[in-house]
């Protein structure tokens, strides 16, 4: 037999045995991927990566894992992260992505939208909630584990958050479409107040943060705490309807931790810790309150681009 037919004839073979799309699927990130989330992984990257957020840790871990592996979900994963800025929640969001789909947040399944980027013109609000919607409904047909991640809900209109309540219901499907694998995940700095309150009391009481419990902040994040008529939650039907399956507490980050992110971001360039520049850039930034200097203003925000000013190379 010569080598040309064997050749054509192995390659029949194997397409036969590996289908086209597990093949293309072995080089290129696919919705269908088996590759289910390992929550060993997750927790690991929690563990490692993320800091001074136990509650956030310990509720998305179980709220992620538990959801993916339920091969029925009734209705798609609602989250929502609520805390003070550069506390980590765009950090979750993203780690959450990676142990997803490969492409973290690059992922074709994964889609960000930033209230203020891509709704911004509130006279638009129409079209915006149709593009949103055939936005949603095209993106999970295409893939039932799409990822939807809204950044900055609190300053989203309410009438395009009540847009998007019909998918995260407890419907079987939508016009053919079935919602209940997908995630939606609601970044909002709505009840940081509340949540710092109640951390700044903790450490006056001389107790450790860890020691706070979720039930410690559940007035923090209760209805009432998004009756503040700025936040885009107030109006929305979201939460009265118990649409949002968990919500998640984001504490304000203490000087300790922004060394910790110091210290990722100079082995992150390449650079050998040196504990003097930890120090010298994280006492660059502001605390607050006034008296006490517990949390960072800007929570892990901003000390990256105060490090350039050690390493001018
Ligand atoms: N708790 C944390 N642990 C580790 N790194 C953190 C943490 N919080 C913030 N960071 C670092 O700071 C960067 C900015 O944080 P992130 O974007 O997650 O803040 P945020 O809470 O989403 O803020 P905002 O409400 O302003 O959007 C992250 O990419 C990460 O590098």
């Amino acid at each position: 037999v010569e080598p040309i037919s064997l050749g054509l004839a192995l390659a029949g073979v194997l397409t036969g045995y590996i289908s086209y799309p597990r093949l293309y699927c072995l080089f290129a990130e696919c919705c269908s991927q088996k590759r289910s989330l390992s929550r060993e992984a997750l927790q690991k990257d929690l563990d490692s990566k993320l800091f001074g957020q136990h509650l956030a840790k310990k509720v998305i871990l179980n709220a992620v894992s538990g959801f993916i592996s339920n091969p029925k979900p009734k209705k798609p994963l609602t989250l929502s992260l609520h805390g003070w800025t550069g506390t980590g929640k765009n950090f979750v969001s993203k780690i959450i992505a990676e142990n997803i789909y490969e492409g973290g947040l690059n992922s074709d399944y994964v889609h960000l939208f930033v209230a203020t980027l891509h709704f911004p013109h509130i006279s638009n609000i129409t079209l915006y909630k149709d593009q949103l919607q055939s936005w949603i409904r095209g993106n999970v047909s295409a893939c039932a584990r799409s990822i939807f991640i809204f950044d900055e809900m609190d300053k989203m209109h309410a009438g395009l958050i009540d847009a998007i309540k019909p998918y995260l219901d407890y419907y079987d499907n939508l016009d053919g479409v079935s919602y209940q694998k997908a995630i939606f995940i609601f970044l909002s700095n709505a009840g940081a107040e509340r949540i710092t309150d109640v951390a700044l009391d903790f450490w006056r009481n001389g107790k450790q943060r860890e020691e706070i419990k979720l039930r410690d902040m559940e007035p923090a994040l209760s209805v009432s705490a998004f009756n503040n008529k700025n936040s885009g939650f107030w109006h929305s039907s979201l939460i009265d309807r118990n649409l949002i399956d968990y919500f998640v507490p984001f504490l304000p980050l203490e000087y300790k931790h922004l060394k910790m992110c110091i210290r990722v971001e100079m082995r992150a360039r390449g650079y050998e810790v040196d504990e003097d520049i930890v120090s010298r850039v994280a006492e660059e930034m502001t605390f607050f309150p006034k008296e006490e200097r517990v949390f960072s203003d800007k929570g892990c925000k901003t000390v990256f681009t105060k490090l350039d000013y050690y390493y001018d190379d």
